[in-house]
């Protein structure tokens, strides 16, 4: 069943549109993400959500609610994560979690989210002195005070180490598994496949595709990398034969090419035709990375060579 459900909405400042017509429908008990470059439009798009924007066009609704017209009943249902500048540095985390507490009719019991957060050794500090991964717990904590049914965590783990994050990312899940809907606006590709059931990638304003992170990825025609040292010199015009092959990279002898499933067939054959043997063959899926470029870049996307592949590669190996 859809919780969320977003259709046509436009939004414009200054006569300038800036998010154009998108839709997308959540459905309880998921994560679904909203991913896109800077300025794409996805703040703004939660925003309408959580009723802080009034929408030009186009529906939103919440739980079958309005949340600019039933914007009381929508605060008890949805969860919005503050930004850092919505909290006084000198309030202490007890403090903090006792105030947002009142705002409600029948808060979570505090200290069990304190607890779960990880937070019971920190109540007595001051939020201006928390490290950057307390603060996020600390919010996620707030966002959840009000027994939401969905949250809206919007950049959360922008700014922390790789360790901080991958703890949020835990905490995310933790969330969800406890049956509230996440709906997690990032820039971080990495976040998205990790953490989302669903994602609209959203570019200048427009949902450019909605999907799994492994849809989204086996519809870019980036989807596997392939890459090996060819016992002997291998023609550019041979290569050039291979089907769904996107791009085509040499470095330090070895040969990286992305393709899709197809395409790995085809480079086998290819070898065994000319006598050549593959050293250190290596497949990999793409990561999120390759599709996010190519639906999010002009209408060269997909043909040029970049070094995401080279990347994409070297993650899926480490
Ligand atoms: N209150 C506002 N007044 C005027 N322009 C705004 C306002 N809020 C956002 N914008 C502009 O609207 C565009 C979309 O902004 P929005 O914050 O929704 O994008 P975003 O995808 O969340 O970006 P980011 O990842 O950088 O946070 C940007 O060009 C931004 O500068």
């Amino acid at each position: 069943m859809a919780i969320i459900e977003v259709s046509g909405l436009r939004k414009a400042y200054g006569g300038r549109p800036v998010v154009d017509g998108v839709s997308f429908s959540v459905e309880e008990g998921e994560i679904f993400g909203i991913l896109g470059p800077n300025g794409a439009g996805k703040t703004t798009t939660v925003e309408c959500v959580e009723g802080l924007r009034v929408p030009d066009a186009g529906t939103v609704r919440v739980a079958g609610l309005d949340p600019v017209a039933d914007h009381e009943q929508v605060t008890r249902i949805l969860g919005a994560q503050l930004q850092e500048s919505e909290l006084q540095e000198k309030l202490t985390v007890r403090e903090a979690l006792e105030l947002y507490s009142a705002f409600y009719p029948k808060p979570a019991d505090w200290r069990i989210l304190a607890e779960r957060l990880d937070l019971t050794d920190r109540l007595t500090a001051r939020f201006g002195k928390l490290s950057g991964g307390q603060k996020q717990r600390l919010f996620i904590a707030l966002a959840l005070i009000g027994n939401p049914r969905v949250v809206v965590l919007d950049e959360l783990t922008t700014g922390l180490d790789p360790r901080a994050r991958r703890d949020t990312w835990k905490l995310i899940e933790d969330v969800r598994d406890s049956g509230v809907t996440v709906l997690l606006v990032t820039h971080f590709m990495e976040e998205a496949q990790h953490l989302c059931d669903r994602v609209a990638v959203i570019n200048t304003g427009r949902v450019a595709a909605l999907d799994t992170p492994a849809g989204l990825i086996g519809r870019s025609a980036h989807s596997t990398v392939i890459s090996f040292t060819p016992s002997r010199p291998l023609g550019d015009d041979d290569l050039a034969t291979l089907p769904a092959v996107a791009t085509v990279e040499r470095k330090d002898g070895r040969l990286v090419i992305n393709g899709t499933n197809e395409t790995v067939n085809a480079v086998l054959s290819l070898l065994a035709r000319h006598g050549i043997t593959a050293q250190e063959l290596r497949v990999a899926d793409a990561t999120l990375d390759a599709a996010f470029l190519d639906l999010t870049a002009g209408p060269t996307a997909g043909l040029t060579t970049g070094p995401e592949a080279t990347a994409d590669l070297t993650q899926q190996e480490s």
